[in-house]
């Protein structure tokens, strides 16, 4: 039995020419605009238009890329040695396509498509395994794919999630601390279409804490913040820059939504509100790194990949 695990996540820029491409194919996709050709494309180009140039400075200031791909590129190397199959990844907006990867894929009895997110959403999860099917079905390997939803309860999961937060305390006090999750946006309209992101991060904080709750790790205060608000909409509250001004002591930020670090990790949390809590007073400000290629995490991803089995 010839076994195949595919981390599916969203990609991003490869260099300051993959902006486009990627930002382009995030606005093209109907889970993420909702109206119907060709509004959807007009819509898109107009927010690519407009959004262009920021993005291309915010990547510069992360070398010219974004992480995302190297960290996924190092825990696929990783698994690889761990897991009885062959793991490969593929990403939505950026290559490698599940296009790219397909003609490989052909030679494998089972496919387990894994998303590098643990919390359901229509525009991450759903939108990343259609598409993988889709593709999967011009080469009439649709039938061997496994998929899962979401993962965000797994205890291993939770356990990595805690710690990164003891990483980030360096042996502090954790009472000295307060605690921010921090979770990408999503905009209120999709959320009251059902979608159960909103849902499934809020669980997820509860799993957190409840782990370091049995860990004897004890927080000033403990928030919930969501990132990355764009454009007029009203998006998931509270807003991470109003949450900062609450903010009385020293802070962890912890990336809630993401498993591998990402430009929405290091240039959005560590370099933008960074700058924010530094003008704020905040005298110590604190970014957790993401699960990355963390033992614990790898365990996790093994037992969601024998769970599917
Ligand atoms: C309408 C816009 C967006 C929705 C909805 C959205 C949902 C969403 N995104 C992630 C994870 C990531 N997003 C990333 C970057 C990013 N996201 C948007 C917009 C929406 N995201 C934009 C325009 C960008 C590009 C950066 C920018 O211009 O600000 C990334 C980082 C990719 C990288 O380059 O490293 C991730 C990861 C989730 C989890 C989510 C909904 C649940
Ligand atoms: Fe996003
Ligand atoms: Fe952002």
């Amino acid at each position: 039995m010839k076994r195949a695990v595919v981390l599916m996540n969203m990609g991003g820029p490869n260099n300051l020419n993959e902006v486009k491409v990627f930002l382009k194919n995030m606005f093209n996709d109907k889970y993420i605009i909702g109206a119907p050709q060709p509004i959807r494309a007009m819509i898109g180009s107009l927010i690519v238009f407009k959004r262009l140039e920021i993005a291309k400075q915010n990547y510069k200031e992360l070398g010219g890329m974004s992480p995302i791909v190297g960290h996924t590129k190092r825990l696929v190397r990783r698994l690889n040695k761990q897991l009885d199959a062959d793991v490969f990844y593929e990403m939505r907006y950026t290559p490698p396509f599940a296009s790219d990867i397909m003609p490989k894929l052909k030679n494998y009895d089972e496919i387990y498509a894994i998303p590098m997110y643990p919390h359901y959403s229509s525009t991450t999860t759903k939108s990343s395994i259609e598409d993988f099917i889709k593709v999967a079905k011009k080469y009439n390997i649709d039938k061997k794919i496994k998929t899962i939803d979401s993962y965000y309860d797994n205890p291993l999961y939770n356990k990595v999630i805690v710690e990164r937060i003891k990483e980030a305390l360096n042996g502090e006090d954790s009472n000295d601390f307060e605690l921010v999750f921090s979770a990408h946006g999503l905009t209120q309209r999709t959320i009251n279409k059902g979608d159960l992101y909103q849902k499934h991060i809020l669980a997820n904080v509860e799993c957190a804490k409840k782990e370091l709750e049995d860990q004897n790790i004890s927080f000033k205060k403990i928030h919930v913040a969501y990132q990355s608000r764009l454009g007029p909409m009203e998006w998931l509250r509270p807003y991470m820059e109003d949450k900062l001004k609450e903010i009385k002591s020293k802070v962890i930020i912890y990336p809630i939504s993401f498993t591998v670090d990402n430009s929405e990790t290091q240039g959005e949390l560590v370099l933008e509100y960074g700058e924010v809590a530094h003008e704020l007073g905040i005298k110590d400000y604190r970014v957790a790194k993401a699960p990355n290629h963390h033992p614990y995490f790898m365990d996790a991803i093994k037992g969601i990949y024998e769970s599917m089995k």
